[in-house]
C-alpha cells in the first residue's frame, strides 16, 4: 500500500453540554480530522484528539497539525507500507507527540482494512462483537443536577458509571452517590488532583466500593501511585500517566496500579494499544477503552479496539448522541441497551459523512 495523498483538517464542533473536570471544562470541541489516501483511492479516516488547552497532557490541536504536517506526513507520503503496525516504527524518530501519531496511525489502518475489504476490528484481531459500555459524567454545579445525569444514564441502559471527583467535591460526593446508589458499578476520576498530602481523603474513599480510583495523583507520578496503591484497597487505574507500553511495564514493575484506562490517542495509536491490551493481559491487570469527548471517528477507532478479548471492563464509549447533536458518521455511534454492536462494513464500519464533515472543517491542508 502507497500513501499517495493527506489532507488536513481542523474542525470544530460544540457538544450539548459543557464537560468539567478538575482542570477545566470543554463545550467546543476543536480538533483534527486526517484523511490518508492509497494508491487506489481508498481513504482511511483518523482523528486528532487533543483538546485546544494542555491540561489533559501537553498536546493541543495546533500542536497536533503542526507535527502532521510538518513530520509525519513527510515520513509517510509516497511510502510503501505492507502493515499499519510499521507507521508506529516508522514514527519512532519524532518524540512523543502521541495524539499527533494517533491521528495518522489510525487512519492507516482505516485504509488498510478498506483495502482488505475487512471490518477495522477482526483486522484487530477483535473477537468480541457486542460490548458493554460505560459513561463518564462531569462534575456538575450541583449534586441533584448529578443525579439527574446520573439516571438519564442508567435509563439509557449504561452498564457503569464514571464521576469526576476534584479536592473539596470528594468523598461526601461519592457517600451521598452510593447512598441513592447502593449496587450501581462506579468509579471515581480525579484527573490528577490529588498529592500523597490527601492521603487521608483517599483513604476515605476505599470505604464505598468502587470498581477503582482513576488518577489520583500527577501524571509523571508512577512511584507515588504505587506508594499509595498500597494504602488503598480499592485498584487504582491509571489514565494520564500512560503513553506508551513501556509505561505500562514500568507502572506494573512498581505495582502502581491495578487497571489501565488505555486511549489510542494518548499512547500513539492502534498498535500500541493492542500491545499494552496483550501486556495487561499476560500480567492480570484489567485494561478497559477510554474516550477523549471525540466525534464518531475517533470513537470508532476506540469501538474496534473493544473487541479485542481483554477488554471485558465498559469502557468511556458511550455512544455519538451522549455528546453531540449530530456526527461525522452514518449511523452514528449507537449504545443500545448498554451495549455497542460491532459493524460489519470495511474499515471503521460506519460511513463518514462528508457534507457534514464539510459543514464542520474550519480549515483544511492537502500534502
Ligand atoms: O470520551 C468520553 O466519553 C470520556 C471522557 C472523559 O472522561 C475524559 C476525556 C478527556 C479527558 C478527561 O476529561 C476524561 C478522562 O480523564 O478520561
Ligand atoms: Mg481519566
Amino acid at each position: 500500500m502507497r500513501i499517495e495523498k493527506i489532507v488536513l483538517r481542523e474542525m470544530n464542533m460544540t457538544m450539548k453540554a459543557p464537560f468539567t473536570t478538575s482542570f477545566g471544562s470543554v463545550q467546543e470541541k476543536r480538533f483534527l480530522i486526517v484523511e490518508v489516501y492509497d494508491e487506489l483511492g481508498n481513504c482511511g479516516y483518523g482523528e486528532g484528539e487533543a483538546f485546544e488547552a494542555p491540561w489533559y497532557t501537553e498536546e493541543t490541536t495546533a500542536t497536533c497539525w503542526h507535527i502532521i504536517e510538518s513530520f509525519l506526513a513527510p515520513i509517510l507520503l509516497n511510502r510503501d507500507i505492507e502493515h499499519p503496525r510499521e507507521v508506529t516504527q516508522f514514527f519512532k524518530p519524532i518524540r512523543r507527540n502521541m495524539m499527533a501519531k494517533s491521528a495518522v496511525e489510525c487512519a492507516v489502518w482505516d485504509a488498510y482494512a478498506k483495502r482488505l475489504g475487512e471490518p477495522l476490528w477482526k483486522v484487530l484481531g477483535g473477537t468480541r462483537e457486542k460490548i458493554a459500555v460505560g459513561v463518564s459524567i462531569g462534575l456538575q454545579p450541583t449534586t441533584s443536577q448529578l443525579y439527574d445525569k446520573i439516571d438519564a444514564a442508567l435509563e439509557d441502559g449504561y452498564g457503569r458509571i464514571k464521576v469526576k471527583i476534584k479536592p473539596g467535591n470528594d468523598v461526601q460526593l461519592i457517600r451521598a452517590i452510593r447512598e441513592r446508589y447502593p449496587d450501581m458499578p462506579l468509579m471515581a476520576d480525579a484527573n490528577s488532583a490529588y498529592t500523597l498530602d490527601d492521603m487521608d481523603t483517599l483513604r476515605q474513599l476505599d470505604a464505598f466500593h468502587l470498581m477503582m480510583i482513576e488518577q489520583p495523583l500527577g501524571a509523571d507520578d508512577i512511584l507515588n501511585h504505587a506508594k499509595l496503591q498500597k494504602e488503598l484497597t480499592t485498584p487504582i487505574c491509571l489514565d494520564e500517566s500512560i503513553h506508551s507500553y513501556e509505561d505500562v511495564v514500568t507502572a506494573i514493575e512498581l505495582r502502581g496500579c491495578g487497571v489501565i484506562n488505555v486511549k489510542q490517542a494518548r499512547v500513539g495509536g492502534l498498535e500500541e494499544v493492542r500491545r499494552i491490551h496483550d501486556l495487561c493481559l499476560h500480567h492480570g491487570i484489567k485494561v478497559w477503552c477510554g474516550g477523549m469527548l471525540e466525534s464518531g471517528i475517533g470513537r470508532a477507532h476506540a469501538v474496534a479496539l473493544t473487541s479485542l478479548e481483554g477488554f471485558t471492563m465498559p469502557g468511556d464509549t458511550a455512544g455519538s448522541d451522549h455528546y453531540w447533536y449530530e456526527d461525522l458518521i452514518d449511523p452514528i455511534v449507537d449504545v443500545e441497551g448498554g451495549y455497542v454492536h460491532m459493524k460489519d462494513a470495511p474499515g471503521i464500519g460506519y460511513k463518514v459523512n462528508r457534507e457534514r464533515l464539510d459543514k464542520y472543517t474550519e480549515r483544511k491542508l492537502e500534502l
